[in-house]
């Protein structure tokens, strides 16, 4: 039926492929368990009690919901390496059985994708018809927009057709898919934030969502930055986006902890190189310049300075 459906090609049987492709696709999901996701934050996200929070209870109450009125849309926003894209992989791996190598999910990274202003209505047109396609032959699609901040604003227009209430664009509901925007906005604001407390000797792990209002400090920050690809946009004005997450700047417990898991990765034995970790963890460089409480660049090449000590 299915090859006589392609070569006769009429608009109907076509349809009945195209329903019977999704489905044999549902076998790429693993079977969603909240459980699993909890404990997969809890070992391997470092530092970040506030993201493992939202994106847990989040991710759970959208994966276990059957008739979902939206599409999830989450924004994380940190300086560099302290866990984005890192984040959106753990999702991806508690979703399809292939994780992040799945073929649905799908990641687009503006200066990469999207890289000459000139051809930003091409642009539009492609990732409309992706983004659509996808959907179409698979619900249950994963999209990343990394480097969301430098998103050509009339693109950022293009997604938020996808991101609405119970909308369907050409006959497709969008209302079982992902979105996860990825950028530094935001992130000299969380810093500061997180700074503050520390400055005034408080416990890390007090610092919540709220505190300080800090997602309206966000909200408020990506909004008015010219150079963001949020700039008065309307994601933000029509609350399509349901969480903005906010990344802290990691510490240098964080990092040694990071360097650990880079070791294991690599074999290296704990017991032969007890201090490598702490030495390692100590030759990234920490702001403020005086206190040195935070990495610069949170984890981010790690496991290139532990290989130069493995070398020697
Ligand atoms: N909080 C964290 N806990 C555990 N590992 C982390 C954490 N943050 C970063 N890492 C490690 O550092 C690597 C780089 O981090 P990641 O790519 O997620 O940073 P990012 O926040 O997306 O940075 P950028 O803004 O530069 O893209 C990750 O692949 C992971 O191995």
């Amino acid at each position: 039926f299915i090859i006589e459906s392609l070569v006769c090609g009429s608009a109907a049987a076509v349809a009945v492929v195209g329903v019977w492709y999704a489905w044999s696709q549902w076998d790429n999901v693993l079977h969603f368990d909240h459980k699993r996701l909890e404990k997969d934050l809890n070992e391997n996200l470092y530092g970040q009690h506030i993201v493992w929070k939202v994106v847990q209870k989040a991710v759970s109450s959208f994966m276990t919901d059957s008739n979902p009125n939206k599409p999830l849309v989450l924004s994380f926003h940190g300086t560099t390496g302290v866990g984005k894209n890192y984040v959106s992989k753990i999702i991806a791996r508690n979703i399809y059985k292939l994780g992040d190598k799945s073929e649905h999910f799908i990641t687009f990274i503006s200066e990469h994708h999207f890289p000459h202003k000139d051809k930003v209505d091409m642009y539009s047109a492609q990732l409309k018809e992706k983004i659509h396609q996808h959907v179409l032959r698979f619900p249950r699609t994963m999209f990343v927009f990394d480097e969301m901040d430098k998103m050509n604003p009339q693109l950022v227009e293009t997604v938020k057709p996808f991101l609405d209430y119970a909308t369907h664009v050409d006959g497709v509901s969008f209302r079982h898919a992902i979105f996860i925007f990825l950028s530094n906005a935001g992130g000299d604001v969380i810093n500061k934030i997180a700074l503050d407390f520390w400055k005034a000797g408080k416990n890390r792990e007090e610092l919540q969502m709220n505190s300080k209002e800090m997602e309206t400090q966000i909200l408020r920050n990506i909004f008015n930055d010219k150079s963001s690809g949020f700039w008065h946009s309307s994601l933000i004005d029509r609350h399509l986006v349901d969480h903005f997450v906010p990344f802290l700047p990691l510490e240098l417990k964080h990092v040694r902890q990071c360097v650990l898991t880079e070791m294991a990765s690599l074999n290296i034995s704990v017991h032969h190189y007890p201090d490598l970790a702490d030495t390692v963890a100590r030759e990234m460089p920490f702001f403020p310049s005086d206190e040195k409480i935070f990495s610069v660049k949170g984890c981010k090449s790690v496991r290139q300075k532990l290989m130069l000590y493995v070398d020697d």
